[in-house]
């Protein structure tokens, strides 16, 4: 059924980021109606990942304020503008930050996800046309987006090719958490490590990345999944997902570092590494701990702006790898509805990585939680 603001612009809140470091600010914005290849969204349910908590840290060089964040998001199709052919009014969708066209020489490859159609706009916080489709009701500043999809606001426009159509019948308040730290984390360890039967994993950060990682280790197979964080708190969740071990750095003893304490647990180092914390030191640490001859690290972590990474190359020329995953090497419309079946079949846990579920008005508090080490994901809800 059209909406009955098709065509035209929706007022309603959004959480603003006027400037990095600062509480972000629940008031009304004025939406426009989605132009050629676009959607209008009414998001029903985002959840709080550490990226948006990085961006608004001010360590993202891409991230231009004042924005709308938020890019772990589903919702109802409310509007579609011309051309668009995939999604309809009605229709559940999840937001992809990591687009899908189908037709870039990205897509067309079977070796990455990272779908070039409209990223270089969606870097610069526009919609692939170049403009914005968010105006400040209490000054008609125009506002950028984030990542393609600013789930942080009632309605959202964003591209068709940024749209996972789900099947309806899943909730949008758990499977939100498929736009980003779910999927990440089961595609890092099955699509980008692939991962085997009898392997040995170290899994470096245990929020929800780190925990996914752990849930994918453990679906394809792999013997030992050591999970390491310095906050203990995370050490249940973890040994429920599949960690068969759990250890905190600051137990490692002085004179030892903590690649070594891992090779000694390891005889000799593990067979896949993951960092899902974002800190250059632990990328270190993460490669250096894989076995010599065939050990893999996988950095998802996101650093700050100009920030780099270093080891001896001496590391990789005995044979470790390092490699990067982006939202798990998934291509997300293609493979989000399969996912949101292994959740309705039982077989992906997503229920245990929501640890609260808060008003959207209250969308400071999951930022606090989340600084705070007291959650794993908090689902904001705007019914
Ligand atoms: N490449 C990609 O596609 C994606 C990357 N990311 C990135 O992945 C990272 C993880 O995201 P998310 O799971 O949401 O983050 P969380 O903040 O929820 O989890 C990170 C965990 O690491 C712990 N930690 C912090 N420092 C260390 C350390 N030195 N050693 C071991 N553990 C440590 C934290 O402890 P504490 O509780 O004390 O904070 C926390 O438990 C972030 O950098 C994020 O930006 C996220 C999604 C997609
Ligand atoms: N803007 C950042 C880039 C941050 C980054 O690496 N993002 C990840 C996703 S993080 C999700 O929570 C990613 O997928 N990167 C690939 C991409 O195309 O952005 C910066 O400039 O450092
Ligand atoms: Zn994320
Ligand atoms: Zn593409």
């Amino acid at each position: 059924m059209p909406s009955e603001h098709e065509g035209r612009p929706i007022t309603c809140r959004a959480a603003i980021a006027w400037e990095c470091n600062a509480p972000l600010s629940i008031e009304e914005v004025e939406v426009a109606p989605p132009k050629q290849g676009e959607v209008r969204v009414r998001i029903t349910a985002t959840s709080v990942c550490h990226t948006d908590a990085y961006s608004l840290s001010g360590r993202d060089g891409e991230f231009a304020t004042p924005a709308i964040l938020g890019h772990e998001g589903a919702g109802i199709v409310e509007s579609v503008g011309p051309g668009v052919t995939s999604v309809a009014p009605g229709d559940h969708v999840v937001a992809l930050y990591t687009a899908e066209c189908r037709t870039c020489r990205m897509c067309k490859s079977n070796k990455t996800n990272l779908c070039s159609s409209v990223r270089t706009t969606q870097g610069q916080g526009l919609m692939p046309d170049g403009t914005r489709r968010f105006t400040a009701k209490r000054n008609g500043e125009a506002i950028f987006h984030y990542m393609g999809c600013s789930t942080f606001s009632e309605y959202t426009v964003i591209a068709e090719v940024s749209c996972a159509k789900i099947t309806p019948d899943a909730p949008l308040d758990t499977i939100c958490l498929l736009g980003c730290g779910v999927t990440t984390g089961w595609g890092a360890a099955l699509k980008t490590a692939q991962v085997e039967k009898g392997a040995t994993v170290a899994v470096f950060g245990l929020g929800a990345v780190g925990l996914s990682v752990i849930q994918g280790a453990r679906y394809a197979g792999a013997q030992r999944i050591i999970a390491i964080d310095t906050n203990p708190s995370k050490f249940p969740l973890a040994t429920k997902l599949g960690a068969t071990e759990t250890f905190n750095p600051k137990t490692v003893p002085e004179g030892k570092t903590l690649q070594q304490a891992i090779i000694e647990m390891t005889d000799g180092g593990v067979d896949y590494s993951f960092e899902c914390v974002g800190n250059v030191q632990l990328m270190r640490t993460a490669l250096e701990c894989a076995h010599k001859g065939w050990g893999q690290s996988i950095i998802i972590g996101v650093a700050g702006a100009g920030e780099e990474i270093a080891t001896r190359p001496f590391q990789l020329v005995t044979g470790r790898v390092w490699k990067g995953s982006a939202f798990g090497g998934v291509k997300g419309r293609t493979e989000l509805p399969g996912l949101v079946e292994l959740y309705k079949k039982g077989t992906l846990d997503i229920d245990s990585f929501i640890t609260g579920t808060l008003p959207f008005a209250e969308i400071n508090h999951a930022f606090d939680l989340l600084h705070k080490g007291d959650s794993i994901r908090t689902v904001l809800s705007f019914e």
